[in-house]
């Protein structure tokens, strides 16, 4: 029952072991993103198919046929017993029967599309197979970044195409060279809450980044770039203790709404979406936590009336929630927010991720942290490499292996000790699509360690780290390609100490030189007490460093 030729003789032994394939997904037809997580959902109920990765979301420029809608692509790995035929069907099954998708002509519209990209078998030998309607690896794969940019979130950098020999990630650098703007991408991370009392439609409502790729004329070597706007995060403290508000908002929500209003109109003549930061219990270094009822009543209210609120332009408003427990993020989500921000990497309450799981519509903050509120600040050690510390480590920059131990420590650390909680999320059903990176400035971080973090932002999408897997068996290989990050500098301790500043609410201007940095240094949303005035700054910073020309 196998495809009649095979040029390998690799045999597909139907032993215990599975093969591993690679499909690449795209949809441009109806409510994309459902259909791509209908897909996922057919494919993760069939006996002997497990889903076992899930790249990022890009929406990229149509092929070969230009006058259609954007696509969102993406690739999973997939382990089945199925072989190559089998697993043919199974994807024209889910195109044709699940999701109704209709043909109309070749590189034409498409609610969705599964391709069987490369095939290994229990023994991870490449299957090469061409025949009459399958040939694998896919023959267009290697002119495609919407192909190969998701790929490589999922290999290692060392992982090969089987008939070039060259390692993919070279393939998708030489796509790049061309510097042809079809191939560019924007990376997008999901806020389609469709509990905004029905008043967002919009099936693909994403926070978007787009990722340029260019040329240094002198070095020669390619130079990711974010050119896309940087998001604009507004805090909204609810709490009477929070170090920098002095809770002069507590408890009123007429003047919660207020303010929020006067930051929506403050901020709309530079940014085209704001995001309001909803916290109901400050995670000031040593606070005392408040319960979490309190915290519900703090944040809830506010949440519905913002979503409620006629005067504002919901399509322009980006609502998260700052908590680190599981059933706050649940409320906040049937409230409509689109954002869970975790400051403790899901390490304070084992349920965070379970909910975050569960609606893979909305997108996660995983922050790093170590220890607890009441501990945190005194775990700022960060002498130690991963490698130095446990050799089954391996770490890589731009898919180079890493062997100077004295090199960068302190990012190399934060990005590992980020990287095992994105195992863990991941574990719990969390998809990579759904999380922006936080490398939790002055969370065990003191002084000028924050502006080390800050100056070595640009590594973490370059990162990529070989750990053991969770599962006890083989290693992991997580990278932060393509992540967005975000940073909250805002009026913390770090700038104070630097300006000499003990009174938070002084520290703006600071916090403003600051933001501007960071953009330089690639960030992509930054967490701001005084979004009014930081909206300038970004309209200043943006044009520096986000052009496009
Ligand atoms: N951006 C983008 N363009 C496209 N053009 C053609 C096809 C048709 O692909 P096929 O030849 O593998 O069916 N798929 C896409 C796609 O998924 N994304
Ligand atoms: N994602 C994220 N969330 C946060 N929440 C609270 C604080 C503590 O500062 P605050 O009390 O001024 O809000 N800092 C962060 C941060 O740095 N990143």
């Amino acid at each position: 029952d196998l495809p009649s030729q095979i040029i390998n003789n690799f045999s597909i032994t139907h032993d215990e072991g599975f093969n591993t394939v690679y499909l690449a997904f795209g949809s441009n037809v109806g409510d994309v993103f459902s259909n791509i997580v209908e897909a996922l959902k057919i494919l993760s109920s069939t006996k002997d198919v497990t889903v076992s990765k899930v790249s990022s979301l890009f929406q990229s420029n149509p092929m070969y046929f230009g006058d259609q809608r954007k696509f969102i692509n993406g690739v999973l790995e997939v382990k089945t017993k199925l072989n190559p035929d089998e697993v043919l069907q199974l994807c024209k099954k889910i195109e044709y029967e699940d999701l109704k998708r209709v043909k109309h002509f070749d590189n034409g519209p498409r609610s969705i599309d599964l391709d069987i990209i490369l095939f290994m078998n229990s023994k991870n030998e490449d299957i090469i197979v061409s025949t009459e309607n399958l040939v694998i690896p896919h023959p267009r794969m290697l002119e495609r970044s919407f192909v190969l940019e998701p790929l490589c979130e999922l290999l290692d950098p060392t992982f090969s195409h089987p008939i070039t020999t060259e390692p993919i990630l070279k393939h998708l650098e030489s796509i790049y060279r061309l510097q042809d703007e079809a191939n560019i991408l924007w990376k997008v991370t999901p806020i389609i809450n469709k509990n905004h009392y029905g008043k967002l439609s919009d099936t693909e409502r994403f926070m978007k980044y787009k990722n340029n790729v260019k040329l240094d004329p002198f070095k020669k070597t390619l130079i990711h770039q974010t050119v896309s706007p940087t998001y604009l995060m507004s805090i909204v403290n609810t709490t009477p203790d929070s170090f920098s508000d002095g809770g002069h908002i507590f408890n009123e929500i007429e003047k919660q709404m207020k303010f929020v209003e006067t930051v929506y109109e403050g901020t709309k003549a530079f940014r085209e979406n704001i995001i309001f930061d909803i916290g109901g219990c400050s995670t000031r270094p040593n606070s005392i936590q408040c319960c979490q009822e309190e915290e519900i009543d703090r944040t809830i209210p506010l949440i519905k009336g913002i979503r409620n609120n006629e005067k504002l332009d919901q399509s322009r408003i980006i609502i998260s929630i700052d908590t680190y427990r599981a059933e706050v993020a649940r409320q906040a989500i049937e409230a409509g927010v689109d954002i869970i921000n975790d400051i403790s990497g899901g390490s304070f309450d084992a349920e965070l991720f379970d909910v975050v799981a569960k609606n893979p519509q909305i997108s996660y903050v995983l922050s790093h942290i170590r220890g607890d509120i009441s501990t945190m600040s005194s775990l700022n050690e960060y002498e130690a490499t991963p490698s130095q510390s446990n050799e089954n480590i391996k770490e890589y920059l731009n898919g180079e292996l890493i062997n100077d131990n004295l090199f960068y420590p302190l990012i190399r650390s934060v990005c590992y000790e980020l990287a095992k909680r994105y195992q863990h999320a991941l574990q719990k059903g969390v998809k990579r699509w759904q999380i922006i990176i936080d490398p939790g400035l002055g969370f065990s971080k003191k002084g000028k360690q924050n502006l080390e973090i800050i100056k070595q932002l640009p590594l973490i999408k370059n990162y990529s780290v070989e750990l053991p897997s969770l599962k006890g068996e083989g290693n992991d290989y997580v990278n932060f390609a393509n992540m967005p990050i975000l940073v909250g500098p805002s009026r913390k301790k770090f700038i104070g100490d630097m300006i000499e500043e003990s009174e938070p609410v002084k520290r703006d201007f600071a916090t403003g030189a600051m933001i501007a940095s960071c953009v330089g240094f690639d960030t992509n949303i930054v967490r701001v007490h005084n979004a009014v005035d930081c909206s300038k700054v970004l309209k200043i910073a943006d044009e520096l460093y986000r052009s496009d020309d």
